[in-house]
């Protein structure tokens, strides 16, 4: 099949600062980049690899170093105010003062490019703003002032003034940095949902790369060294770059497990024997009180519980008989004492 056209492209970007009387800080770039219809795309990169500066440039708040960016077609910088806003919104993280404005005041803003700002809003536009309340979670709250709402809910109300205005394309940056988890999952599933649902092309920014992996269609890499590398999640993840990208002394992805290593393992292999859930957690819980979960034989072996619930998982070291224990911290207990007793390396038989 092919690809749809792309809403949003940018050849030969170069982002950064022009710094008076000094050489521009360049940022990122060169980049060649296309943000696709019914594609959710998540920016990930460490602190300060130039995602804001990105997201900023695409959205024609900051000019490019160089480079040609092109919304709809048209070049970004030919584009009126009322124009780009028909096509484009963006969410930044930056606070907004909205005075005593009302949450759905706010979300009203949304529709002013399709209505001018002295139009009225139609039904239409009322239906608009409406089914952004409820998608977004903040009808509930939609009379109180947004300077009386918390940072989270305020998160929330600044997404649903973009979902109300209704552009092909959205970019936002870091959209879940207020958010709790259960929020920030709810967020990330609307995004791909609206993304699936509408055809439109979403972009955002986020430090949530357990939750990135998982919703975005595509990923833009942008490393400290400002060379994009996109792609989706799972081949980057598999051809190193992920890694690579977030690589720190002492710090290693796990590309088998989709994480960010906590432990560094320093004591005896123990052979994990089950699946599912149980052996998800014990794996964890072994990995965290030092232990080397492996399939293979080991002088100390678990075998976790096969059913729900809690336990029971059973323990053995060589040569000695299996104990039963209730609990997690039971069986970690039952196992330091084991391989303080045990010399490391023997099978169990
Ligand atoms: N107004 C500015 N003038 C000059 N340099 C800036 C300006 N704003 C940011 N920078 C620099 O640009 C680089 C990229 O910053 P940016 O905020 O885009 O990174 P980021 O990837 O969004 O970081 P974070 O994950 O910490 O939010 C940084 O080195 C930063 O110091």
């Amino acid at each position: 099949m092919p690809h749809p056209a792309p809403l949003l492209t940018a050849e030969e970007l170069v982002v950064g600062y022009s710094l008076a009387k000094k050489t521009p800080r360049r940022v990122a770039g060169p980049l060649r980049l296309a943000l696709r219809p019914g594609e959710l795309v998540c920016l990930l990169g460490p602190n300060g690899a130039g995602k804001s500066t990105l997201l900023r440039t695409l959205a024609g708040l900051q000019p490019p170093l160089a480079g040609r960016l092109e919304l709809g077609g048209r070049p970004l910088a030919g584009l009126s105010a009322a124009e780009r806003a028909r096509r484009l919104s963006v969410v930044l993280t930056d606070r907004v003062d909205a005075g005593n404005l009302g949450v759905r005041a706010l979300v009203r803003l949304g529709r002013h490019p399709h209505t001018g700002w002295l139009g009225g809003l139609t039904a239409h536009d009322e239906a608009r703003v409406q089914a952004a309340l409820e998608a977004t979670g903040t009808e509930a709250f939609a009379d109180r002032p947004v300077g009386e709402v918390s940072d989270g809910e305020r998160q929330k109300v600044l997404l649903a003034r973009a979902l109300a205005q209704d552009t092909p394309v959205v970019l936002l940056d870091e959209p879940t940095a207020h958010l709790d988890l259960p929020n920030r999952v709810a967020l990330m599933r609307l995004l791909h949902r609206l993304a699936r649902q509408t055809g439109k092309a979403i972009l955002l920014s986020t430090h949530e790369l357990d939750l990135a992996l998982q919703a975005a269609d595509r990923v833009w890499l942008l490393p400290a060294d400002g060379a994009l590398r996109t792609g989706t999640p799972e081949d980057l993840v598999l051809s190193g770059a992920f890694a690579a990208a977030f690589a720190r002394e002492g710090l290693a992805f796990d590309a088998a497990t989709g994480t960010f290593a906590l432990h560094a393992p320093t004591g005896p292999a123990v052979q994990l024997v089950g699946e599912g859930a149980a052996a998800f957690w014990t794996r964890r819980a072994l990995e965290r009180a030092g232990f080397v979960p492996t399939a293979g034989p080991a002088a100390l072996r678990v075998r976790v519980p096969a059913g729900p619930g809690l336990g029971p998982w059973e323990s053995q070291a060589f040569g000695q008989p299996a104990q039963t224990h209730a609990t997690v911290a039971a069986l970690l207990h039952a196992l330091r004492g084991l391989a303080e007793n045990q010399p490391v390396g023997l099978p169990v038989g």
